[in-house]
Order: structure tokens, then C-alpha cells, then sequence
């Protein structure tokens, strides 16, 4: 993490509330972000991880509480937070070029310039060799295989330098050599530009070397802490009201025990602890 302690976090959620009806997501989350750091989120099915993107995206509204970027509210469409959604493969029919797609991300807006002009170009070709993809640029991207896709949405969300990136479940239908190569893009991103990550996953082991703190979403609690705090079996069982057994091996996390229809991966991850904040 690069941010100093007083430094304007860049997302800062306070006594936040979401509930749909009768069922409550999370209710009293108070959480700060500082600038290049990386926040995973991790919990079960449904337990409203993406809506939290959503409500930081200015696309859900909060029941109670606020959500800032930068100090203000969030409003919708800014340049300044990128955006992987959740993967799916394009349609064959589409007719964009990879170089295009990473052209929407550019903010030529701002520029005053058309997506055209040569420093959007330049940019785009820029962002296209930072992602590694360079060689397909000229290609359809729904030519493309699932981790070259996927490697053209990082820079489509990384173009407009964002001082933000929401990651939700970015990995997903991605084989181990992909997973393993567009986590390290996202963390290089962060690194050269001191983007803050919010990364949703049900996975935190691809991710784990580059974490600095997790956030925790099961059974309406909540957990903040570092990745040893949350990940724990005493913080797991108390999340999950069941006994939980965390495993590491490896340098690799294992849950095991997680109760069925929490829909909880096999193997690796989710957690909480003490000092983080229970909702
Ligand atoms: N606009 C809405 N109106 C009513 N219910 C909603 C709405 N949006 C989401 N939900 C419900 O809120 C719950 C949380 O959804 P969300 O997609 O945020 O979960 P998630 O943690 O991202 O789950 P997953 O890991 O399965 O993607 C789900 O049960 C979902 O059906």
C-alpha cells in the first residue's frame, strides 16, 4: 500500500446499509480505502459483494449510511474509477477491435480530443503493450480467447488512469497461467499508478500475494482486517456460525467446513477477525 495515514482515502464508506426488503446485506459498514491499496472481498453467494460495487459506482443506492470517492459523494460514470465487470464472452458478432474497446476506456473527453486523434492512439497503444496485448490489438475481440479478453478489459479500465479500480470477479472462467497473469496486471497498475484496487473474488489465492486487507461479507456480518486477521478459523466459524476450519499450506488458503448453500468454494479463502470492524 502506498497511501500515507493522511492522505484523502479514496473510498470511504461510513455506517453504510444495504438491504433489499426484509433481507439486510450489510448494515453499519464503516471502511476506508487509501490510495494503492488492495482490498479483497470475499464471501459467499449472494451476500452482496457486487451490489457494494454497485452502490461505490453511484448504481445502488444505500439504505443508510455513505459512500465517498475522494471525499465526495459518488456519482455515476466517473472517469476516475475503473470498472472490470463480471467476465463474459463477448458475442462473436460484435464488431470491435480490441484496440477499440481499450479506445472507450480513454478518456478523450476530457482531452477535448475525438477518439481519433493521435494522443488517444498513442495512449491506446500504450495501455495495449502495458497489458501485454500489443499482438491482437487489430484483432475482433470476440476473436479472442477468455484471458485475452479479459487482459483488453483491465486496459479498457486502466486507459483513463482511474484513481480507483472495481474488480468483480475478474479471474473467473480463467485457467490458473491466466489468473495468475491478470492479477499481476491489475497489481502493476496499482504499483506505477497508485490506484487504489477493490477486488471482488471467491478466491483469494491468486490474489493473495498482492492483498493488503480483506473485506469479509457472511451471514449479514462483516470482517475488515489484514489477510492473516480474517482469515482465520476462529473468525470463519464465528462468521459463518458454524465450526470453520482455515487451512494454509503452501502459501495458499483453504476453508473447509463452510455450511452448504453458502455456496462456498472448496478450497480457498474468505475470512474475518477481531480487530476488524463486525457488523
Ligand atoms: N436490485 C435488487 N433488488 C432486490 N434484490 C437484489 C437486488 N440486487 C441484488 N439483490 C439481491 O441481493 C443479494 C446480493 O446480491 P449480490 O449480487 O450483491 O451478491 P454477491 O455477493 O455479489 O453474490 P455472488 O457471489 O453470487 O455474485 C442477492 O440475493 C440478490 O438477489
Amino acid at each position: 500500500m502506498t497511501g500515507g495515514r493522511n492522505s484523502t482515502p479514496v473510498l470511504s464508506l461510513s455506517a453504510a446499509s444495504l438491504s433489499f426488503g426484509e433481507r439486510q446485506l450489510w448494515h453499519n459498514l464503516n471502511l476506508e480505502v487509501q490510495p494503492g491499496e488492495f482490498l479483497a472481498v470475499l464471501g459467499p453467494n449472494g451476500t452482496g459483494k457486487t451490489s457494494l460495487i454497485k452502490a461505490i459506482l453511484g448504481q445502488q443506492q444505500l439504505t443508510g449510511g455513505t459512500v465517498e470517492f475522494l471525499g465526495r459523494p459518488v456519482a455515476r460514470g466517473s472517469r476516475q474509477i475503473g470498472y472490470i465487470p463480471q467476465q463474459k464472452l463477448l458475442d462473436r458478432s460484435t464488431p470491435l477491435r480490441a484496440r477499440d474497446v481499450v479506445a472507450l476506456g480513454v478518456d478523450g473527453h476530457r482531452w477535448g480530443l475525438p477518439v481519433s486523434s493521435r494522443a488517444v492512439k498513442a495512449r491506446v497503444d500504450e495501455v495495449l503493450e502495458s497489458v501485454g496485448a500489443t499482438d491482437y490489438g487489430n484483432v475482433p475481440v470476440a476473436m479472442l480467447s477468455g484471458g485475452e479478453q479479459q487482459r483488453i478489459r483491465v486496459g479498457q479500465s486502466i486507459a483513463a488512469r482511474p484513481r480507483l479500480l472495481l474488480c468483480d470477479e475478474p479471474l473467473l472462467s480463467l485457467d490458473l497461467h491466466h489468473q495468475r497473469s491478470v492479477s499481476e496486471l491489475i497489481d502493476e497498475q496499482r504499483t506505477a499508478l497508485g490506484t487504489a484496487v477493490v477486488f471482488v473474488t471467491h478466491d483469494v489465492n491468486p490474489i493473495l500475494p498482492f492483498v493488503d486487507r480483506v473485506l469479509y461479507l457472511a451471514g449479514g456480518r462483516f470482517r475488515v482486517g489484514t489477510p492473516d486477521e480474517v482469515l482465520r478459523s476462529e473468525v470463519l466459524s464465528y462468521m459463518y456460525d458454524t465450526p470453520v476450519e482455515v487451512i494454509r499450506s503452501r502459501g495458499r488458503v483453504a476453508v473447509l467446513g463452510a455450511p452448504e448453500g453458502y455456496g462456498v468454494h472448496d478450497h480457498l479463502e474468505h475470512h474475518e477477525r477481531p480487530s476488524g470492524v463486525l457488523g
